[in-house]
Protein backbone atom coordinates (compact mmCIF):
# COMPACT_ATOMS: atom_id res chain seq x y z
CA UNK A 1 0.00 0.00 0.00
CA UNK A 2 1.09 3.18 -0.75
CA UNK A 3 -0.98 6.63 -0.40
CA UNK A 4 -0.03 10.07 -1.22
CA UNK A 5 -0.19 12.19 2.36
CA UNK A 6 -3.86 13.72 0.76
CA UNK A 7 -5.36 10.63 0.01
CA UNK A 8 -4.03 9.18 3.62
CA UNK A 9 -5.88 12.21 5.30
CA UNK A 10 -9.01 11.74 3.62
CA UNK A 11 -8.75 7.40 4.38
CA UNK A 12 -8.63 8.51 7.78
CA UNK A 13 -11.46 10.73 7.60
CA UNK A 14 -13.51 8.32 6.06
CA UNK A 15 -12.30 5.47 8.61
CA UNK A 16 -12.79 7.50 11.52
CA UNK A 17 -16.67 8.70 10.20
CA UNK A 18 -17.23 5.18 9.80
CA UNK A 19 -15.89 4.18 13.61
CA UNK A 20 -18.22 7.21 15.25
CA UNK A 21 -21.14 6.07 14.08
CA UNK A 22 -21.20 2.81 15.31
CA UNK A 23 -23.35 1.98 18.27
CA UNK A 24 -22.29 -1.54 19.11
CA UNK A 25 -18.93 -3.18 19.34
CA UNK A 26 -19.62 -5.70 16.71
CA UNK A 27 -20.64 -2.66 14.04
CA UNK A 28 -17.77 -1.15 14.92
CA UNK A 29 -15.24 -3.73 14.47
CA UNK A 30 -17.16 -4.62 11.31
CA UNK A 31 -16.63 -1.22 10.24
CA UNK A 32 -13.07 -0.85 10.67
CA UNK A 33 -12.86 -4.25 9.02
CA UNK A 34 -15.06 -3.20 6.49
CA UNK A 35 -12.65 0.06 5.68
CA UNK A 36 -9.30 -0.96 6.22
CA UNK A 37 -10.15 -4.11 3.81
CA UNK A 38 -10.86 -1.41 0.83
CA UNK A 39 -7.34 -0.19 1.46
CA UNK A 40 -5.14 -3.45 1.72
CA UNK A 41 -5.26 -7.27 2.07
CA UNK A 42 -4.95 -8.89 5.76
CA UNK A 43 -5.71 -12.57 6.48
CA UNK A 44 -6.43 -11.51 10.31
CA UNK A 45 -8.14 -8.79 11.95
CA UNK A 46 -8.44 -8.38 15.84
CA UNK A 47 -8.96 -5.75 18.85
CA UNK A 48 -7.84 -6.82 22.01
CA UNK A 49 -8.66 -5.01 25.37
CA UNK A 50 -6.43 -4.88 28.31
CA UNK A 51 -7.88 -5.00 31.86
CA UNK A 52 -5.87 -3.30 33.58
CA UNK A 53 -6.33 -4.41 37.22
CA UNK A 54 -7.30 -7.99 36.03
CA UNK A 55 -3.77 -7.96 34.39
CA UNK A 56 -5.90 -9.82 31.46
CA UNK A 57 -6.98 -9.49 27.53
CA UNK A 58 -10.05 -10.12 25.95
CA UNK A 59 -11.39 -9.64 22.64
CA UNK A 60 -13.65 -6.55 22.05
CA UNK A 61 -15.65 -8.51 19.01
CA UNK A 62 -14.89 -11.51 17.01
CA UNK A 63 -11.85 -11.32 15.31
CA UNK A 64 -12.03 -11.19 11.13
CA UNK A 65 -10.30 -14.00 9.17
CA UNK A 66 -7.98 -16.73 10.59
CA UNK A 67 -7.83 -17.84 14.16
CA UNK A 68 -4.66 -19.97 15.46
CA UNK A 69 -5.90 -22.33 18.06
CA UNK A 70 -4.21 -21.37 20.64
CA UNK A 71 -5.71 -17.98 20.74
CA UNK A 72 -9.42 -19.04 20.75
CA UNK A 73 -11.64 -18.17 23.83
CA UNK A 74 -12.75 -15.14 24.91
CA UNK A 75 -10.70 -13.87 27.95
CA UNK A 76 -6.79 -14.73 28.71
CA UNK A 77 -4.09 -13.68 31.30
CA UNK A 78 -2.07 -10.95 29.72
CA UNK A 79 1.15 -13.29 29.88
CA UNK A 80 -0.52 -15.22 27.02
CA UNK A 81 -0.83 -12.93 24.36
CA UNK A 82 2.81 -12.07 23.52
CA UNK A 83 2.90 -10.02 21.05
CA UNK A 84 -0.37 -7.84 22.44
CA UNK A 85 2.00 -7.78 26.36
CA UNK A 86 4.82 -6.54 24.26
CA UNK A 87 2.63 -3.19 22.85
CA UNK A 88 1.06 -2.86 25.75
CA UNK A 89 3.91 -2.68 28.22
CA UNK A 90 6.33 -1.07 25.96
CA UNK A 91 3.22 1.35 24.63
CA UNK A 92 4.86 1.25 21.19
CA UNK A 93 4.05 -0.55 17.98
CA UNK A 94 5.64 -3.54 17.04
CA UNK A 95 5.90 -4.81 13.48
CA UNK A 96 7.16 -8.79 12.60
CA UNK A 97 8.06 -9.18 8.60
CA UNK A 98 8.65 -12.50 9.54
CA UNK A 99 7.15 -14.93 12.46
CA UNK A 100 9.33 -17.82 11.63
CA UNK A 101 12.02 -15.99 13.54
CA UNK A 102 10.26 -15.73 17.02
CA UNK A 103 8.23 -19.16 17.52
CA UNK A 104 9.70 -19.53 20.93
CA UNK A 105 6.38 -17.54 21.45
CA UNK A 106 3.86 -20.15 21.93
CA UNK A 107 1.17 -17.84 20.51
CA UNK A 108 3.29 -17.27 17.58
CA UNK A 109 3.86 -21.00 16.87
CA UNK A 110 0.31 -21.03 16.49
CA UNK A 111 -0.37 -18.07 13.98
CA UNK A 112 2.51 -19.94 12.56
CA UNK A 113 0.76 -23.26 12.30
CA UNK A 114 -2.81 -21.29 10.99
CA UNK A 115 -0.41 -20.27 7.75
CA UNK A 116 0.27 -16.41 9.14
CA UNK A 117 3.85 -15.19 8.04
CA UNK A 118 3.70 -11.90 9.02
CA UNK A 119 2.08 -9.54 11.97
CA UNK A 120 1.51 -5.91 13.14
CA UNK A 121 0.37 -5.25 16.63
CA UNK A 122 -0.44 -1.12 18.02
CA UNK A 123 -1.44 -0.50 21.50
CA UNK A 124 -5.07 1.65 22.26
CA UNK A 125 -3.92 4.66 24.19
CA UNK A 126 -6.77 7.32 25.15
CA UNK A 127 -6.35 9.48 27.65
CA UNK A 128 -2.94 8.17 28.81
CA UNK A 129 -4.29 5.11 29.34
CA UNK A 130 -3.44 1.65 27.44
CA UNK A 131 -7.10 0.35 26.63
CA UNK A 132 -6.45 -2.42 24.59
CA UNK A 133 -4.37 -3.59 21.18
CA UNK A 134 -5.22 -3.52 18.10
CA UNK A 135 -3.60 -6.46 15.86
CA UNK A 136 -3.34 -7.66 11.82
CA UNK A 137 -1.42 -10.77 10.57
CA UNK A 138 -0.60 -11.68 6.79
CA UNK A 139 -0.01 -14.93 5.10
CA UNK A 140 2.30 -13.05 2.86
CA UNK A 141 3.62 -9.61 4.23
CA UNK A 142 2.36 -6.76 2.37
CA UNK A 143 4.00 -4.37 0.11
CA UNK A 144 5.68 -1.14 2.09
CA UNK A 145 4.98 -2.79 5.34
CA UNK A 146 6.37 -0.09 7.08
CA UNK A 147 4.62 2.76 5.29
CA UNK A 148 1.48 0.71 6.44
CA UNK A 149 2.23 0.16 9.82
CA UNK A 150 3.14 4.27 10.20
CA UNK A 151 -0.62 5.05 8.65
CA UNK A 152 -2.30 1.71 11.25
CA UNK A 153 -0.30 3.71 13.95
CA UNK A 154 -1.77 7.10 13.76
CA UNK A 155 -5.77 5.20 13.14
CA UNK A 156 -4.79 3.42 16.29
CA UNK A 157 -5.02 6.52 18.35
CA UNK A 158 -8.54 7.50 16.41
CA UNK A 159 -9.31 3.42 17.51
CA UNK A 160 -8.91 4.23 20.98
CA UNK A 161 -10.79 6.45 21.61
CA UNK A 162 -14.06 5.08 19.59
CA UNK A 163 -13.69 1.93 21.85
CA UNK A 164 -13.01 3.79 24.81
CA UNK A 165 -16.39 5.59 23.94
CA UNK A 166 -17.84 2.53 23.09
CA UNK A 167 -17.22 0.95 26.27
CA UNK A 168 -18.31 4.36 28.48
CA UNK A 169 -21.51 4.18 26.24
CA UNK A 170 -22.28 0.29 27.55
CA UNK A 171 -21.32 0.99 31.37
CA UNK A 172 -23.35 4.14 31.07
CA UNK A 173 -26.27 1.70 29.40
CA UNK A 174 -25.86 -0.96 31.71
CA UNK A 175 -25.75 1.53 34.64
CA UNK A 176 -29.00 3.43 33.76
CA UNK A 177 -30.85 0.35 33.13
CA UNK A 178 -29.65 -1.19 36.30
CA UNK A 179 -30.70 2.08 38.59
CA UNK A 180 -33.77 2.18 36.53
CA UNK A 181 -34.54 -1.30 37.77
CA UNK A 182 -33.77 -0.27 41.23
CA UNK A 183 -35.79 2.87 40.89
CA UNK A 184 -39.09 0.76 39.49
CA UNK A 185 -38.33 -1.69 42.42
CA UNK A 186 -38.02 1.50 45.11
CA UNK A 187 -41.06 2.65 43.48
CA UNK A 188 -43.16 -0.30 43.61
CA UNK A 189 -42.18 -1.02 47.32
CA UNK A 190 -43.80 2.57 48.44
CA UNK A 191 -46.74 1.57 46.39
CA UNK A 192 -48.64 0.53 49.91
CA UNK A 193 -48.33 3.51 51.70
CA UNK A 194 -50.83 5.01 49.35
CA UNK A 195 -52.56 1.15 48.07
CA UNK A 196 -56.16 2.33 47.60
CA UNK A 197 -56.60 -0.94 48.77
CA UNK A 198 -55.89 0.18 52.25
CA UNK A 199 -58.20 3.54 52.16
CA UNK A 200 -61.18 3.03 53.58
CA UNK A 201 -64.34 5.09 53.69
CA UNK A 202 -67.80 5.27 52.69
CA UNK A 203 -68.86 8.76 53.74
CA UNK A 204 -70.86 10.82 51.85
CA UNK A 205 -67.87 13.61 52.10
CA UNK A 206 -64.91 11.23 51.65
CA UNK A 207 -66.92 9.81 48.44
CA UNK A 208 -67.22 13.35 47.25
CA UNK A 209 -63.10 13.80 48.39
CA UNK A 210 -62.27 11.26 46.23
CA UNK A 211 -64.00 12.68 43.46
CA UNK A 212 -61.95 15.56 43.47
CA UNK A 213 -58.87 13.80 43.90
CA UNK A 214 -59.54 11.83 40.19
CA UNK A 215 -60.04 15.70 38.35
CA UNK A 216 -56.87 16.97 40.60
CA UNK A 217 -54.45 14.00 39.97
CA UNK A 218 -55.23 14.71 36.50
CA UNK A 219 -53.77 18.41 36.25
CA UNK A 220 -50.21 19.73 37.28
CA UNK A 221 -51.63 22.58 39.86
CA UNK A 222 -50.47 23.59 43.30
CA UNK A 223 -52.27 21.54 46.08
CA UNK A 224 -53.70 22.71 49.49
CA UNK A 225 -54.66 19.89 51.31
CA UNK A 226 -56.21 20.90 54.97
CA UNK A 227 -57.75 18.88 57.53
CA UNK A 228 -57.64 18.36 61.40
CA UNK A 229 -54.36 15.85 62.31
CA UNK A 230 -54.77 12.52 61.44
CA UNK A 231 -57.51 12.68 58.90
CA UNK A 232 -55.45 11.19 55.96
CA UNK A 233 -53.98 14.23 54.40
CA UNK A 234 -50.53 12.35 53.92
CA UNK A 235 -52.17 9.22 52.16
CA UNK A 236 -54.18 11.02 50.09
CA UNK A 237 -51.16 13.40 48.94
CA UNK A 238 -49.18 10.17 48.18
CA UNK A 239 -52.64 9.15 46.25
CA UNK A 240 -53.04 12.27 44.06
CA UNK A 241 -49.04 11.63 43.04
CA UNK A 242 -49.79 7.81 41.88
CA UNK A 243 -53.09 8.97 39.54
CA UNK A 244 -50.85 11.69 38.27
CA UNK A 245 -48.65 11.71 35.15
CA UNK A 246 -45.47 11.97 37.07
CA UNK A 247 -46.07 8.45 39.00
CA UNK A 248 -43.30 7.11 37.91
CA UNK A 249 -41.44 9.77 39.04
CA UNK A 250 -40.45 10.08 42.87
CA UNK A 251 -42.50 11.64 45.83
CA UNK A 252 -40.24 13.57 48.06
CA UNK A 253 -42.15 14.65 51.65
CA UNK A 254 -40.62 17.42 53.31
CA UNK A 255 -41.57 17.67 56.88
CA UNK A 256 -41.40 21.62 57.71
CA UNK A 257 -41.26 22.25 61.01
CA UNK A 258 -38.23 19.19 61.55
CA UNK A 259 -36.07 21.82 59.09
CA UNK A 260 -33.97 23.96 61.20
CA UNK A 261 -33.07 26.98 59.56
CA UNK A 262 -29.63 26.52 59.03
CA UNK A 263 -30.67 23.43 57.80
CA UNK A 264 -33.40 24.70 55.42
CA UNK A 265 -31.41 25.51 52.37
CA UNK A 266 -28.98 22.71 52.39
CA UNK A 267 -31.50 20.23 52.63
CA UNK A 268 -34.12 21.56 49.67
CA UNK A 269 -31.73 23.17 47.31
CA UNK A 270 -28.62 20.45 48.37
CA UNK A 271 -25.25 21.86 48.42
CA UNK A 272 -22.14 21.78 46.30
CA UNK A 273 -18.76 19.87 47.83
CA UNK A 274 -16.68 22.24 50.63
CA UNK A 275 -19.87 24.34 50.54
CA UNK A 276 -19.48 25.22 54.06
CA UNK A 277 -17.47 23.57 57.06
CA UNK A 278 -18.55 19.53 56.65
CA UNK A 279 -19.92 19.76 53.64
CA UNK A 280 -17.75 16.56 52.26
CA UNK A 281 -19.48 15.91 49.33
CA UNK A 282 -21.92 17.10 46.87
CA UNK A 283 -26.07 16.70 48.19
CA UNK A 284 -28.72 16.72 45.79
CA UNK A 285 -31.60 18.78 47.68
CA UNK A 286 -35.16 17.96 47.96
CA UNK A 287 -36.46 19.85 44.95
CA UNK A 288 -33.62 18.21 42.66
CA UNK A 289 -34.39 14.73 43.85
CA UNK A 290 -38.75 15.29 43.01
CA UNK A 291 -37.38 16.31 39.37
CA UNK A 292 -40.33 14.75 37.47
CA UNK A 293 -42.34 14.16 40.31
CA UNK A 294 -44.00 15.56 43.22
CA UNK A 295 -42.70 17.50 46.41
CA UNK A 296 -44.85 17.29 49.42
CA UNK A 297 -44.63 20.01 52.06
CA UNK A 298 -46.29 18.62 54.99
CA UNK A 299 -47.07 20.67 57.52
CA UNK A 300 -46.65 23.77 55.74
CA UNK A 301 -48.33 26.02 58.29
CA UNK A 302 -45.34 25.64 60.82
CA UNK A 303 -42.77 27.01 58.37
CA UNK A 304 -41.52 29.90 59.67
CA UNK A 305 -41.89 33.40 57.70
CA UNK A 306 -37.93 33.51 56.65
CA UNK A 307 -38.19 30.23 55.17
CA UNK A 308 -41.91 31.10 53.75
CA UNK A 309 -39.85 33.65 51.85
CA UNK A 310 -37.35 31.34 50.33
CA UNK A 311 -39.84 28.92 49.22
CA UNK A 312 -41.98 31.60 47.71
CA UNK A 313 -38.99 32.58 45.25
CA UNK A 314 -38.30 29.09 44.23
CA UNK A 315 -42.14 28.28 43.39
CA UNK A 316 -42.04 32.13 41.57
CA UNK A 317 -39.01 31.54 39.68
CA UNK A 318 -38.47 27.89 39.53
CA UNK A 319 -35.35 28.18 39.58
CA UNK A 320 -32.60 27.91 42.46
CA UNK A 321 -29.18 27.54 43.19
CA UNK A 322 -26.88 24.63 45.13
CA UNK A 323 -25.63 26.59 48.23
CA UNK A 324 -21.96 27.26 47.21
CA UNK A 325 -22.63 26.89 43.69
CA UNK A 326 -24.23 29.68 41.27
CA UNK A 327 -25.32 27.43 38.70
CA UNK A 328 -29.38 28.30 38.55
CA UNK A 329 -31.12 24.41 38.65
CA UNK A 330 -34.66 24.42 36.89
CA UNK A 331 -37.30 22.93 39.71
CA UNK A 332 -39.45 20.67 37.44
CA UNK A 333 -41.78 19.47 40.48
CA UNK A 334 -45.30 19.54 41.25
CA UNK A 335 -46.48 20.89 45.10
CA UNK A 336 -48.58 19.53 47.17
CA UNK A 337 -48.91 21.15 50.84
CA UNK A 338 -50.97 19.98 53.74
CA UNK A 339 -51.35 21.73 56.65
CA UNK A 340 -54.00 21.13 59.98
CA UNK A 341 -53.72 24.46 60.53
CA UNK A 342 -56.14 28.00 59.56
CA UNK A 343 -53.58 29.31 57.56
CA UNK A 344 -56.45 32.33 56.97
CA UNK A 345 -56.16 33.09 60.28
CA UNK A 346 -52.27 32.39 60.44
CA UNK A 347 -52.50 35.10 57.71
CA UNK A 348 -54.43 37.67 59.73
CA UNK A 349 -52.30 36.90 62.26
CA UNK A 350 -49.21 37.47 60.05
CA UNK A 351 -47.64 34.25 60.65
CA UNK A 352 -47.86 33.20 57.07
CA UNK A 353 -47.40 34.81 53.83
CA UNK A 354 -50.30 35.66 52.09
CA UNK A 355 -48.55 35.35 48.44
CA UNK A 356 -47.22 32.18 49.29
CA UNK A 357 -50.80 30.69 50.54
CA UNK A 358 -52.20 31.83 47.02
CA UNK A 359 -49.07 29.78 45.11
CA UNK A 360 -49.97 26.99 47.24
CA UNK A 361 -53.53 26.56 47.51
CA UNK A 362 -54.57 26.65 43.28
CA UNK A 363 -56.58 23.87 43.96
CA UNK A 364 -57.98 23.03 47.32
CA UNK A 365 -58.67 19.68 49.20
CA UNK A 366 -60.48 19.53 52.37
CA UNK A 367 -60.27 16.00 54.86
CA UNK A 368 -63.57 16.46 56.57
CA UNK A 369 -62.68 15.08 60.33
CA UNK A 370 -64.29 11.92 61.70
CA UNK A 371 -66.99 13.43 63.38
CA UNK A 372 -68.24 14.65 60.52
CA UNK A 373 -68.11 11.61 58.96
CA UNK A 374 -68.99 8.67 61.46
CA UNK A 375 -70.53 6.51 59.07
CA UNK A 376 -66.78 5.85 57.99
CA UNK A 377 -66.50 4.67 61.89
CA UNK A 378 -67.93 0.45 61.40
CA UNK A 379 -66.20 0.50 57.93
CA UNK A 380 -62.82 1.65 59.10
CA UNK A 381 -63.38 -0.73 62.80
CA UNK A 382 -63.82 -3.50 60.58
CA UNK A 383 -61.56 -2.67 58.01
CA UNK A 384 -58.15 -2.23 60.51
CA UNK A 385 -59.44 -4.76 63.01
CA UNK A 386 -58.80 -7.02 59.95
CA UNK A 387 -55.60 -5.46 58.32
CA UNK A 388 -53.66 -4.75 61.99
CA UNK A 389 -54.63 -8.54 62.77
CA UNK A 390 -52.79 -9.86 60.06
CA UNK A 391 -49.82 -7.35 60.42
CA UNK A 392 -49.79 -8.01 64.35
CA UNK A 393 -50.56 -12.01 64.02
CA UNK A 394 -53.14 -11.92 66.51
CA UNK A 395 -57.19 -12.39 65.38
CA UNK A 396 -59.10 -9.84 64.79
CA UNK A 397 -61.64 -8.90 67.86
CA UNK A 398 -65.34 -8.34 67.15
CA UNK A 399 -67.54 -5.37 68.46
CA UNK A 400 -70.49 -5.18 70.06
CA UNK A 401 -73.62 -3.01 69.06
CA UNK A 402 -73.33 -0.63 72.06
CA UNK A 403 -69.07 -0.53 71.24
CA UNK A 404 -69.86 0.54 68.20
CA UNK A 405 -72.88 3.15 69.38
CA UNK A 406 -70.13 4.61 71.91
CA UNK A 407 -67.31 4.64 68.99
CA UNK A 408 -69.99 6.26 66.69
CA UNK A 409 -70.37 9.23 68.92
CA UNK A 410 -66.85 9.72 70.10
CA UNK A 411 -65.73 12.73 69.25
CA UNK A 412 -62.11 11.81 67.47
CA UNK A 413 -59.33 14.54 68.27
CA UNK A 414 -57.27 12.52 66.72
CA UNK A 415 -59.15 11.24 64.34
CA UNK A 416 -58.18 8.21 61.96
CA UNK A 417 -54.85 7.76 63.66
CA UNK A 418 -56.20 7.25 66.64
CA UNK A 419 -58.97 5.21 65.97
CA UNK A 420 -56.47 3.11 63.83
CA UNK A 421 -54.32 3.26 67.34
CA UNK A 422 -57.22 2.00 69.06
CA UNK A 423 -57.94 -1.18 66.77
CA UNK A 424 -54.20 -1.85 67.45
CA UNK A 425 -54.64 -1.59 71.27
CA UNK A 426 -57.30 -3.72 71.52
CA UNK A 427 -56.17 -6.32 69.19
CA UNK A 428 -53.21 -6.87 71.47
CA UNK A 429 -55.11 -6.47 74.60
CA UNK A 430 -57.98 -8.36 73.15
CA UNK A 431 -57.10 -10.65 70.51
CA UNK A 432 -60.31 -12.87 69.20
CA UNK A 433 -62.68 -11.20 71.97
CA UNK A 434 -65.94 -9.46 71.58
CA UNK A 435 -65.42 -5.76 72.97
CA UNK A 436 -68.54 -4.75 74.68
CA UNK A 437 -69.26 -1.09 75.75
CA UNK A 438 -67.66 -1.01 78.96
CA UNK A 439 -63.76 -2.13 77.28
CA UNK A 440 -64.12 0.74 74.88
CA UNK A 441 -65.05 3.06 77.89
CA UNK A 442 -62.12 2.08 79.76
CA UNK A 443 -59.75 3.02 76.26
CA UNK A 444 -61.17 5.93 75.82
CA UNK A 445 -61.02 7.22 79.55
CA UNK A 446 -59.91 11.32 79.22
CA UNK A 447 -57.01 10.71 80.09
CA UNK A 448 -55.95 8.80 77.41
CA UNK A 449 -57.34 11.28 75.06
CA UNK A 450 -55.47 13.41 73.20
CA UNK A 451 -57.68 16.04 74.45
CA UNK A 452 -56.40 15.91 78.06
CA UNK A 453 -53.19 17.85 76.66
CA UNK A 454 -52.86 21.02 77.71
CA UNK A 455 -52.56 22.08 73.46
CA UNK A 456 -55.54 20.05 72.55
CA UNK A 457 -57.60 21.15 75.46
CA UNK A 458 -61.11 22.21 73.41
CA UNK A 459 -62.91 25.69 74.55
CA UNK A 460 -66.13 25.69 75.60
CA UNK A 461 -67.65 27.16 72.94
CA UNK A 462 -65.86 24.05 70.87
CA UNK A 463 -67.50 21.55 73.35
CA UNK A 464 -70.53 23.51 72.73
CA UNK A 465 -70.05 23.05 68.98
CA UNK A 466 -69.67 19.08 69.06
CA UNK A 467 -72.25 18.77 71.92
CA UNK A 468 -75.02 20.06 69.44
CA UNK A 469 -73.40 17.92 66.60
CA UNK A 470 -73.99 14.90 69.01
CA UNK A 471 -77.12 15.89 69.73
CA UNK A 472 -77.96 15.96 66.31
CA UNK A 473 -76.46 13.15 65.00
CA UNK A 474 -78.40 10.98 67.46
CA UNK A 475 -82.00 12.93 66.78
CA UNK A 476 -80.97 12.19 62.62
CA UNK A 477 -80.70 15.56 61.93
CA UNK A 478 -83.88 16.81 63.15
CA UNK A 479 -83.64 20.31 64.64
CA UNK A 480 -87.39 20.65 66.22
CA UNK A 481 -89.85 18.10 67.44
CA UNK A 482 -90.58 15.50 70.43
CA UNK A 483 -87.02 13.90 68.89
CA UNK A 484 -85.90 16.41 68.10
CA UNK A 485 -81.98 17.63 68.89
CA UNK A 486 -83.34 20.84 70.60
CA UNK A 487 -85.26 18.86 72.96
CA UNK A 488 -82.27 16.26 73.73
CA UNK A 489 -80.68 19.47 74.61
CA UNK A 490 -83.02 21.27 76.71
CA UNK A 491 -83.09 23.96 74.96
CA UNK A 492 -86.06 25.82 72.60
CA UNK A 493 -85.95 25.14 68.71
CA UNK A 494 -85.07 28.78 68.21
CA UNK A 495 -81.91 28.73 70.49
CA UNK A 496 -80.50 25.71 68.45
CA UNK A 497 -80.55 26.98 65.81
CA UNK A 498 -79.02 30.46 66.46
CA UNK A 499 -76.50 28.54 68.31
CA UNK A 500 -75.95 26.40 65.24
CA UNK A 501 -76.05 28.95 62.82
CA UNK A 502 -72.93 31.19 65.48
CA UNK A 503 -70.95 27.64 65.46
CA UNK A 504 -71.48 27.36 61.74
CA UNK A 505 -73.35 23.28 62.16
CA UNK A 506 -75.73 22.29 59.15
CA UNK A 507 -77.85 19.58 59.89
CA UNK A 508 -76.64 17.56 56.94
CA UNK A 509 -73.22 17.78 58.21
CA UNK A 510 -74.12 16.46 61.34
CA UNK A 511 -75.91 13.50 59.41
CA UNK A 512 -79.61 14.78 58.66
N1 LIG B 1 -59.59 6.42 55.37
C1 LIG B 1 -58.55 5.78 55.91
N2 LIG B 1 -58.43 4.42 55.78
C2 LIG B 1 -57.41 3.77 56.36
N3 LIG B 1 -56.42 4.36 57.05
C3 LIG B 1 -56.47 5.70 57.18
C4 LIG B 1 -57.52 6.47 56.61
N4 LIG B 1 -57.29 7.78 56.91
C5 LIG B 1 -56.16 7.82 57.63
N5 LIG B 1 -55.67 6.57 57.80
C6 LIG B 1 -54.48 6.19 58.56
O1 LIG B 1 -54.39 7.07 59.67
C7 LIG B 1 -53.03 7.44 59.92
C8 LIG B 1 -52.88 8.95 59.79
O2 LIG B 1 -53.02 9.31 58.42
P1 LIG B 1 -52.14 10.46 57.76
O3 LIG B 1 -50.75 10.45 58.29
O4 LIG B 1 -52.33 10.39 56.30
O5 LIG B 1 -52.89 11.72 58.39
P2 LIG B 1 -52.49 13.27 58.34
O6 LIG B 1 -53.77 14.01 58.12
O7 LIG B 1 -51.41 13.50 57.33
O8 LIG B 1 -51.98 13.51 59.82
P3 LIG B 1 -51.04 14.73 60.36
O9 LIG B 1 -51.78 16.02 60.15
O10 LIG B 1 -50.89 14.40 61.81
O11 LIG B 1 -49.76 14.66 59.59
C9 LIG B 1 -52.19 6.67 58.91
O12 LIG B 1 -51.77 5.48 59.51
C10 LIG B 1 -53.18 6.37 57.78
O13 LIG B 1 -52.83 5.21 57.09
Amino acid sequence: MHLNPATRYQVLLTINNALVNQTTRDSLFKALAGELGKIFEFDRLSINLYDEFQGSLSYFATAEGITPEAIEGDSRPLAQGSIAKTVIRSREPLVIPDLRKHTYWPSVQAMVNAGLNATMAFPLITRGNVVGSMHLSFRTPPEHMEELAGFLNVLSGQLAIAVDNMLAHSQLTALNRRLQLQKDFLLKQSENIYDPESFFYVSTAMRSVMGQIQMISETDASVLVTGETGTGKDYVARYIHSLSPRQSSLFVKVNCPGLASTLFESELFGHAKGAFTGAHAKRVGRFEMAAGGTLFLDEIGDLPLPQQAKLLHVLQDRTFERVGDNQPIQADFRVIAATNKDLEQAIRDDEFREDLFYRLNTLSLHIPPLRERNDDIPLLLDRLSTAESVSLNRPAPEFSAEAVEILLHYPWPGNVRELKNLVKRLIILHPGKTIGAGIVEGMLQPEQTEENSLCRFPSLAEMEKRHIEKALALAGGKVGGPCGAAKLLGIPRSTLQYRMKKHGVETAVAGA
